[in-house]
């Protein structure tokens, strides 16, 4: 029987920082698993190098089951989304080691393939209406079927998901940049521009917003009713979702779908918003949710309520996680659609292989296992430097979500 012979803990900053761990078993096997937690990357590498690794040498790689088990009840301490990404890490490498053992692509492994492709939505937006338009019509041009729109707030400078030349990247101060946020400006402004968005993209072609936490539940049930007429694809993070009861009351209000659950990194976090119906699709991810063992625990319960994935792919999950998410997104039967970002043009030097995009969709490598290979010569040119995603303030000075 093949053990793990050799866990590392690898740090790189091509454009942007991602921690990967990679798994190698004492028959020459190697796994990747992506670690990154995005302006906490260092905690969860700590944990894994620290506390995790000492764990899994000598360990069957081939017991995943049992190794998140392990993980899981066995840190006495559980959850959150540390821990969670941490375990997410070893799950994930040791699904690539068992496709290579197999030589079959991941998704081969998790039921086979439900669908022909994997939908994806992109990202457009602008700091002023204009602006965003051009970048609306821009993801049409590159053949996106389904796109988010956000726009810049009049008075709240640091707007959440504006990008700057051409990139949305949030994480980009060494220290947090706190950014001012008007709740009722928002509401105001909100609504005008999502309706230029629906009104040039015509009607029936999937329309997202993430609100990004910034509504009290209230507020978020009038924004909700105030877009009704736009037939969003989904409002996101419509409010904080630290009480899931929250969104109880968004739902007595408005039909207007909402996407919940990229900060979340449990089945136990996301049981109240799917088991009630309080949410249309499920954000968590493989890299953040405990990986591909948990994950697909979250989408089958989702599944039970007519709930849909619709996993968080922003640029700070790497490529080992947005090859994991597309294997997983191919075979399960709910299936809603996947974000995706895109990488800054270094991050191919280090990542190589995995999901590719093509017409509006990504599609699954068919290499063993995730497919993806990790360049330690290219990793070693990019030097880590801690970035922290910004915070938000509002007009009276007071932290608000960011
Ligand atoms: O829907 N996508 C998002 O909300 C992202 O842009 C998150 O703010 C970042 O991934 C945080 O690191
Ligand atoms: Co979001």
């Amino acid at each position: 029987m093949a053990t793990i012979d050799r866990a590392e803990v690898l740090i790189t900053s091509p454009g942007r920082n991602f921690v990967t761990l990679r798994i190698t078993t004492s028959d020459g096997v190697v796994g990747l698993g992506d670690a990154t937690l995005n302006g906490r990357e260092l905690a969860v590498a700590a944990y894994l190098r620290d506390h995790l690794v000492p764990l899994l040498i000598g360990r069957d790689p081939a017991r995943i089951e049992d190794m998140w088990q392990y993980l899981f009840r066995g840190a006495y301490w559980r959850r959150g989304p540390v821990t969670m990404t941490a375990i997410a890490a070893v799950d994930v490498a040791l699904w690539d080691i068992k496709g290579r053992v197999a030589g079959l692509p991941l998704y081969q492994l998790l039921g086979g393939r439900s669908r022909e492709e994997v939908l994806v939505y992109a990202h457009a937006s602008g700091s002023s209406v204009e602006e965003m338009l051009d970048d609306v019509a821009a993801a049409r041009e590159a053949g996106y079927r389904a796109i988010r729109v956000q726009c810049a707030v009049p008075g709240s400078a640091g707007t959440y998901g504006v990008k700057k030349n051409g990139r949305y990247e949030p994480a980009d101060h060494a220290l947090p940049d706190e950014q001012p946020w008007d709740t009722e400006a928002y509401l105001q402004f909100a609504p005008g521009y999502l309706a230029a968005a629906r009104e040039a993209l015509g009607d029936g072609f999937p329309l997202l917003h993430d609100v990004h936490h910034r509504l009290a539940p209230l507020e978020a049930a009038r924004f909700g009713r105030s877009v009704e007429p736009l037939h969003l694809f989904w409002m996101e993070d419509p409010t904080p979702v630290d009480s899931q009861d929250s969104f109880r009351l968004i739902r007595q209000h408005t039909t207007t779908p909402i996407a919940v659950g990229e900060t979340l990194s449990s089945i136990y976090d996301v049981k109240q918003l799917i088991t009630e119906q309080l949410i249309d699709y499920v954000r968590t991810t493989v890299v953040h949710a405990g990986g591909i063992t948990h994950l697909r625990r979250i989408f089958d319960l989702a599944d039970l309520y007519g709930v849909r994935s619709g996993s968080h792919g922003a640029s700070d999950l790497s490529p080992v996680t947005q090859s994991a998410a597309v294997h997983l997104d191919t075979a399960i039967p709910n299936f809603g659609i996947q974000e995706h970002m895109g990488y800054p043009d270094l991050v191919a030097e280090v990542f190589h292989g995995g999901a590719t995009y093509a017409g509006g969709a990504l599609h699954p490598s068919e290499e063993p296992g995730l497919g993806v290979t990790y360049d330690d010569a290219a990793a070693a040119r990019f030097e880590y430097s801690p970035k922290y995603l910004p915070v938000a303030r509002r007009l009276d000075g007071s932290v608000h979500d960011w």
